[in-house]
This record gives C-alpha cells, sequence and structure tokens, in this order.
C-alpha cells in the first residue's frame, strides 16, 4: 500500500484533505495547489518530487503551517492547524515542527549555539546546554559553538540549520530542497545527518527535493504535478524515481 492511499486516520503524522491553494497574480490567479489529499507515515522518511512550479514548497510551506491554505484541511498528528489562530499555529509550529530551509537562513550575527537555541528562545524556554551539546556532536558540529555563520562551509551552516530545526524536539521535520545548494558529496553528509538524526530521535521527516539520489534514501516518494497528486513509491530505485520524474515531464 502506498502512503497515498492510507484513510485518513489519527495515528498519520501529516494529513492534508482537499488542500488548495491559490496566489494572487494580477489579475489572474495561479493555483499552486488544487486539491491535494495525503498521509504521511509516522516515523518515516517522506520524499517530496514534481516538475518546477508543480507546487512542492507550497505543499512544505502550508502543511507546515508557515503559510495558510485558500481551502481544505492540515493536521499534523491529531490537530488540526486549520482550525488553529495564527498565534496558536505559531505557537504549535514552535513546539512542534522542524524546518529546514534550502538558504540555511542563519542569523548573521549570532553564534553556532545561538542560532541553534533561537527557536526555543522564541517560544520563551531555556536552553538546555547538554542538549544542545548532543544535537551540535550529531551534526558534526562539536567545538563549533562560538563560530558565526560567515565562518561556516555551506554543508556546516546547513548542519546548524538542521540542529537549530531539532532543538524543540519537534515530532515532524520538513526541509525545502536542504542539499540543492550544496555540492554532491557534502549534500550526501547533510542528507545522512538529516535522516540519522530523525531515525534517532524517531521523528517524521518530509523532504522536497529534485534530486533523485536524495529520495531514493526515503521511505516513501510521493509526486506532484501540477498542483495535484501525481503517484507515490515505496522504497523507491533510482530507475523507478527518474521514470516517473520523465513521465512528469520534469
Ligand atoms: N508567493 C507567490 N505568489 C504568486 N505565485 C506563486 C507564489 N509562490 C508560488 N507561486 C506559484 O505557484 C506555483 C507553484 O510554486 P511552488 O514554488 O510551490 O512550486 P515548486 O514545485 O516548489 O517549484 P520549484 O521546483 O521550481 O521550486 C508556481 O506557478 C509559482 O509561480
Amino acid at each position: 500500500m502506498t502512503a497515498i492511499d492510507t484513510p485518513p486516520r489519527l495515528d498519520t503524522a501529516v494529513r492534508l484533505d482537499q488542500l488548495t491553494k491559490t496566489y494572487p497574480n494580477g489579475p489572474e490567479q495561479v493555483a499552486a495547489l488544487r486539491g491535494v489529499s495525503l498521509a504521511v507515515r509516522p516515523g518515516a522518511f517522506t520524499a517530496i518530487m514534481g516538475p518546477s512550479g508543480s507546487g512542492k514548497s507550497t505543499f512544505l510551506n502550508v502543511a507546515a503551517g508557515l503559510d495558510t491554505p485558500t481551502s481544505g484541511r492540515v493536521h499534523i498528528g491529531d490537530t488540526d492547524l486549520t482550525a488553529l489562530s495564527a498565534d496558536a499555529v505559531t505557537r504549535f509550529r514552535r513546539r512542534n515542527i522542524g524546518f529546514v530551509f534550502q538558504a540555511y537562513n542563519l542569523v548573521g550575527h549570532l553564534t553556532v549555539a545561538e542560532n541553534v537555541q533561537l527557536p526555543l528562545l522564541l517560544d520563551g524556554r531555556r536552553p538546555d546546554p547538554r542538549w544542545q551539546d548532543t544535537l551540535l556532536e550529531s551534526v558534526g558540529l562539536a567545538g563549533m559553538a562560538d563560530r558565526l555563520p560567515r565562518e561556516l562551509s555551506g554543508g556546516q551552516a546547513q548542519r546548524v540549520a538542521i540542529a537549530r530545526a531539532l532543538v524543540t524536539r519537534p515530532t515532524v521535520v520538513f526541509a525545502d530542497e536542504p542539499t540543492g545548494a550544496l555540492d554532491r558529496r557534502t549534500g550526501d553528509q547533510v542528507l545522512d545527518v538529516l535522516r540519522g538524526t530523525a531515525k534517532q530521535l524517531g521523528q517524521t521527516l518530509v523532504v522536497v527535493t529534485h534530486d533523485p539520489s536524495v529520495a531514493v534514501a526515503a521511505d516513501d516518494v510521493l509526486f506532484l504535478a501540477d498542483g495535484l497528486l501525481a503517484g507515490g513509491l515505496v522504497a523507491p530505485t533510482t530507475d523507478q524515481v527518474v521514470a516517473r520524474l520523465v513521465e512528469l515531464g520534469r
């Protein structure tokens, strides 16, 4: 059975029901998502793929509560994000969701440690130095706590962003092309860190990627095309992923 066929159940980590998102575009409207329903398995690594403009980033932003849908429902576990006020979504997101951006989004004048602690401080919580050390060690940045972002390589900066996304012990981690700005070898290392820590902490990981080698590391792959779900693969091979992307006209 594929993840997309899973009926609505409370033991899904992320569930979208008939999600639409329309952006104004001058006098016209762009329908980025046109009725997407899917479920993501708890504890699994799910890759989201599809041609450019198919709605992947929109999907991720709406599913993670960074943006609101035009219609439809988003559940994270048994919480209906779409039923919450904007403030309640922000609070829920800070406590339960981690997000890794392609461009790292580190704060330039804060140290590595301060960047990692930021989500806790924004939520009024006290950082736990031992947890911070554990995280920095597991992303391979032990001893770099006092560096500034400009003193890091791209791969190191992305690993700080991963530690920052994990510091609140979120149940779901979303990542938008986390290896897109990195060379192959560094990208592989960053993916290993993201996948390894998610497994270790029992987190659900949802990653948007263009890269078939990232998708084959996933448990499930879901494809979007033209704002709609266009099938899925379980434990896919590179050939299967590439064949599907060619069919969808990447
Ligand atoms: N803020 C916005 N305002 C207007 N249109 C937007 C906005 N964001 C996205 N879109 C449009 O929505 C559609 C889906 O965009 P989205 O970025 O979600 O696709 P994507 O699959 O992530 O693309 P890519 O692989 O190129 O990053 C596109 O037609 C895009 O131009």
